[in-house]
């Protein structure tokens, strides 16, 4: 079995959600997990299960959108021998396989209504009969559900019921749009390279440097976590990163005619990230998130990050770092005359051939 994908995000409202997780995951509540496809839906699921007391007991996934009415049907509840054409031999559901873990209802919002009276039932009830059985077996199922349909509307056109809807929406999690938490992207962006440059170890793929992760952070990305995931992927074959930009598609909110900084500060006012209850604005948080992600692994948890952090540490790896590229600056300015650039950075000579050394700054080879 692979270990789940550990649930990333710095910014406040990943946070607020990973708080949530830990709190409910001991309740087994049944829960609602909303948000745009790609957000993490399924990412979330799996942390609620694996920090559970159920986690040594399955977690079963179905797509309710994926296949057709008696199929779903036949796929949740199970079938005995002769049930239907075609039902040779009896059959076990995902309710059973599911029983003492956690069954994951992906895209809810398109299960067919027939189908969700019989969830009801077994919601309220604990029990089910699988097809063609007058057998009732009970099941104790933690259901965790997931949409990117909006419920509440499809509660008013009548395709969803909303009994089921509180039985389901007991708690509720919402992930937003990875437009709407840049802080989050810097850790996102080296959790993936770093997977990925494990599983090919030959490619040429470079960390963005700070104006890559500028535009890293300002894309507004419509196809969320599972888009930068794709990109960063993409990233192994292609070793560019200009490469990746081109291949992306242009906010349709935004003309194409004006200059990429124009699209940045445009998609940075249209993620609606200046909302008052927002701690900070989108620019200066992807910014802050930016810097500290240069010193900081921020793709661990924030358990191992906080246990990490060390301000004395931080000071060290930013004085060294800035001081770097100010000795190459200077070097390079006066042709890489060590006794010049001493004497303009106000150190000793022996000072500089130090710092040389242990920043390895070389002369180019010409
Ligand atoms: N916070 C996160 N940390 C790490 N990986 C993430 C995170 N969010 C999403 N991903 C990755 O992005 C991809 C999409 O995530 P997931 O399948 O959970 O999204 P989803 O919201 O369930 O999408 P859909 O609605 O299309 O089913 C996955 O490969 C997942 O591992």
């Amino acid at each position: 079995m692979t270990s789940p994908t550990p649930l990333i995000g710095v910014s406040r409202p990943m946070l607020k959600i990973k708080e949530l997780i830990s709190h409910v995951a001991q309740t087994c509540l049944n829960i609602l997990i909303t948000g745009e496809t790609g957000v993490g839906k399924e990412v979330v699921a799996q942390s609620l299960h694996a920090e559970s007391n159920r986690s040594k007991n399955n977690f079963i996934k179905i797509n309710c959108a994926a296949l057709p009415e008696t199929l779903l049907e036949s796929e949740l509840y199970g079938y005995e021998k002769g049930a239907f054409t075609g039902a040779h031999k009896k059959r076990s559901g995902k309710f059973l396989t599911a029983d003492k873990g956690v069954l994951f209802l992906d895209e809810i919002g398109d299960m067919p209504l027939t189908l969700q009276s019989k969830m009801l039932h077994v919601l309220q009830s604990g029990e089910f009969s699988p097809l063609g059985s007058d057998q009732d077996f009970k099941t104790d199922v933690w259901i965790i559900a997931a949409t990117n349909q909006c419920l509440e509307e499809k509660i008013k056109d009548k395709t969803f019921r909303e009994d089921l809807f509180y039985r389901l929406n007991i708690i509720k999690i919402d992930i937003p749009p990875l437009r709407e938490r840049p802080e989050d992207i810097p850790a996102l962006v080296e959790y993936y390279l770093k997977k990925y440059l494990s599983e090919y170890p030959k490619s040429n793929a470079v960390k963005p440097d700070s104006q890559i992760m500028e535009r890293l952070c300002t894309y507004h990305w419509p196809g969320n976590v599972r888009q930068l995931q794709n990109c960063i992927k993409k990233l192994m074959v292609l070793n560019s990163w200009d490469k990746i930009f081109e291949e992306l598609p242009i906010d349709a909110n935004t003309p194409e005619t004006s200059s990429s900084e124009d699209r940045s500060q445009a998609k940075l006012a249209g993620s609606g990230m200046h909302s008052p209850d927002y701690p900070f604005d989108n620019d200066s948080g992807s910014r802050r998130m930016k810097i500290i992600s240069e010193f900081v692994d921020l793709s661990t948890s924030s358990e191992k990050l906080f246990e990490d952090i060390s301000l004395k540490k931080i000071k060290k790896l930013a004085s060294d770092k800035v001081e770097k590229e100010v000795i190459i600056f200077v070097l390079e300015k006066v042709g890489w005359n060590r006794s010049k650039a001493a004497k303009i950075l106000k150190v000793s000579y022996k000072t500089l051939l130090y710092k040389m050394s242990e920043f390895n700054v070389n002369p180019p080879m010409n």
